[in-house]
């Protein structure tokens, strides 16, 4: 009886939806048990609380709470499940949730709570900015909310050296295959803030700098990562190293499952796989839910509607007549029905290239005259990229003949946009995924660049320059921080040996490193260097005021990047300084 009321002392009881609403006027932390009316609060954490209670000793700002879901409407998607889940309340704001006995992570999201509050309280920092979990917004949103709270979410970021040592691929591969899931995943070369966010508790230490300069030396991946089901993890056997550890593992750990004698199976956390795998060196791992949603935000910020999107791509053709006439029209609305371009090019087709493309009217007695139509002048062939893109492209376009479309589907793009030249439609789209695939790889065959940002660009400089490479729909598939000898500065410049200006160059190279990167997109040669611009950044400026010289050039000389200029010189270029990394990250 004394510990019933004990307990009740320790966490208030809500279980109506006036209480709850009351709750959310509480100032500071709350830490909120969603119990089940036929299960009861989790009397597992109710120590763990008590002790936070007891040694944390803030009753003004740290709350305890069990809220019965059956009464609340606000908690009703979380009726009938059957395992824990805490709930964590900042002034009103549920800002995080961890589902599962999980004490060890309660355990750090309150003390780090606490501990921010405590620091904004006496002035020494800013109150972040954490996104607010939504609990019951529209029905709409109900299943999206659902799968938020249904996964715990991980994050993990595999550093600049483990690309480098072309240890990516192989750590990726080891977190798949022991069942966690990676949800969503960045190539990038993290920026200063990034870092700072990420390691907010040691920014004041003194090598912190030359951390981030590592950490910003070349590629990480970013990877969010959730546990998988039960029955996609692999469970690891382990033998207890004493007989502590044994009675440890099998009374504390509930997801220890005994097997026969001696020998345990566990679900490891992400943290613990790795470090067992002696490939933890390698990444950083966050498990705090609270900073977890804080990075998500930061890395992945459309990640819950990316999750429930089917974004495909497909390839469109707008055959020569409409190209040269109606263009524009169509363009609009492509553009007004959200798709996004991602690659267009005008190209005279060979006849060939129109015979595969109409390859399904060929017993048609006007297909000689369509193939001459399609090889009569240029055809504009796009990318375009959207949620359900392949599907939604071709309802769009309607049936393939014209009087078909005109008769029953006259809003369709074959039907409005039908020309006297052509019985067909004017208009083309990838049948299946596989098509369009094999198509845009036909029409875009990807290429690769040396691109190189120089010294003298700063650290801001660098983070602007990168951000256009990826806004420019480049693919960064290598980087890394070097400082250019002249023999390596010879391999890249052969044709400018010779100019009175080469030992400049060759001196403004030596004066620290460079970061040098593989760039990959179709044309991509051509492309980097109308995104470098001209080489002197006044004429960039007038020229072309967008591009990466006029915005960050300094001089002739210093004009913040460098691009091959051919096919062979970029081959040259990324064999001088990438020969030894052949790993495809
Ligand atoms: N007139 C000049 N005075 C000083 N330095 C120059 C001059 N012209 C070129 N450079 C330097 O030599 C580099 C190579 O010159 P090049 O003529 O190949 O120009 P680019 O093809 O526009 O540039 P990059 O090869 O670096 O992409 C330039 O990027 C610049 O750093």
């Amino acid at each position: 009886m004394a510990s019933k009321k004990r307990e009740v002392q320790l966490q208030t009881v809500i279980n109506n939806q006036s209480q709850w609403d009351e709750m959310l006027q509480n100032k500071g932390l709350t830490v909120i048990d969603v119990y089940q009316a036929w299960c009861g609060p989790c009397k597992a954490m109710q120590s763990l609380f008590r002790k936070l209670k007891n040694e944390l000793d803030e009753e003004e700002i740290l709350h305890f709470v069990v809220a019965e879901a059956d009464s609340i409407v606000t908690l009703q998607s979380f009726r009938d499940k059957c395992e824990p889940l805490f709930l964590f309340s900042l002034n009103g704001k549920i800002i995080a949730m961890i589902q599962g006995a999980n004490a060890p992570l309660v355990n750090k999201t309150v003390i780090e709570l606490i501990n921010e509050e405590k620091k904004i309280a006496a002035g020494e920092m800013v109150r972040p900015q954490y996104n607010e979990i939504v609990l019951i917004d529209s029905e709409d949103a109900g299943a999206a909310h659902y799968e938020r709270v249904s996964k715990v979410y991980n994050i993990a970021i595999i550093k600049p050296d483990a690309m480098i040592n072309r240890k990516s691929r192989e750590i990726k591969e080891k977190i798949a295959s022991a069942g966690f899931v990676i949800d969503a995943e960045d190539k990038t070369v993290l920026t200063e803030e990034q870092i700072i966010t990420l390691h907010s508790q040691i920014v004041d230490q003194p090598d912190f700098e030359e951390f981030i300069s590592l950490m910003t030396s070349g590629l990480s991946y970013v990877l969010v990562v959730s546990q998988g089901t039960e029955q996609q993890s692999i469970y690891e056997d382990i033998e207890p190293q004493s007989e502590t550890e044994a009675k440890e593992l099998s009374e504390d750990q509930p997801e220890v499952k005994i097997a026969t004698g001696a020998m345990k199976k566990k679900r490891y956390s992400l943290q613990e796989y790795l470090e067992r795998q002696h490939i933890s060196q390698f990444c950083y791992v966050e498990e705090n839910a609270t900073n977890v949603t804080r990075l998500i935000d930061v890395f992945f910020p459309d990640f819950t509607k990316m999750k429930s999107m089917k974004l495909e791509k497909t390839l469109a053709l707008l055959r020569p007549h409409l190209f040269q006439e109606r263009k524009e029209d169509v363009l609009k609305i492509i553009e007004n029905e959200g798709f996004k371009i991602l690659e267009q090019r005008q190209i005279v087709l060979s006849k060939e290239e129109a015979c595969t493309l109409c390859k399904e009217y060929e017993n048609e007695d006007y297909f000689e005259k369509l193939i001459e139509n399609m090889t009569s002048g240029p055809s504009l062939v796009l990318v375009l990229l959207r949620d359900n893109g392949l599907q939604y492209w071709k309802d769009l376009l309607g049936p393939r003949i014209v009087e078909e479309a005109k008769t029953y589907l006259p809003e369709s793009l074959c039907a409005q946009f039908a020309m006297e030249s052509l019985p067909v439609s004017q208009l083309y789209g990838s049948d299946s995924l596989e098509t369009a695939e094999e198509e845009i790889r036909y029409f875009f065959p990807l290429q690769s660049t040396l691109a190189l940002i120089k010294p003298h660009a700063t650290r801001k400089d660098k983070e602007e320059i990168l951000k256009l490479i990826k806004e420019a729909g480049f693919d960064v598939t290598q980087a890394k921080t070097v400082t250019l000898t002249h023999e390596l500065a010879d391999k890249i410049y052969p044709k400018i040996t010779g100019k009175d200006f080469y030992n400049d160059v060759l001196e403004m190279l030596s004066e620290g490193p460079s970061m040098v990167m593989i760039l990959t997109k179709w044309n991509a040669i051509t492309e980097w260097r109308r995104l470098m611009g001209p080489t002197d950044p006044e004429e960039a400026k007038l020229l072309s005021p967008n591009s990466i010289r006029a915005q960050f050039g300094i001089s002739a000389l210093k004009n913040v990047v460098h691009g091959s200029s051919s096919v062979f010189e970029a081959a040259e270029n990324i064999n001088a300084l990438f020969a030894e990394s052949t790993e495809e990250n």
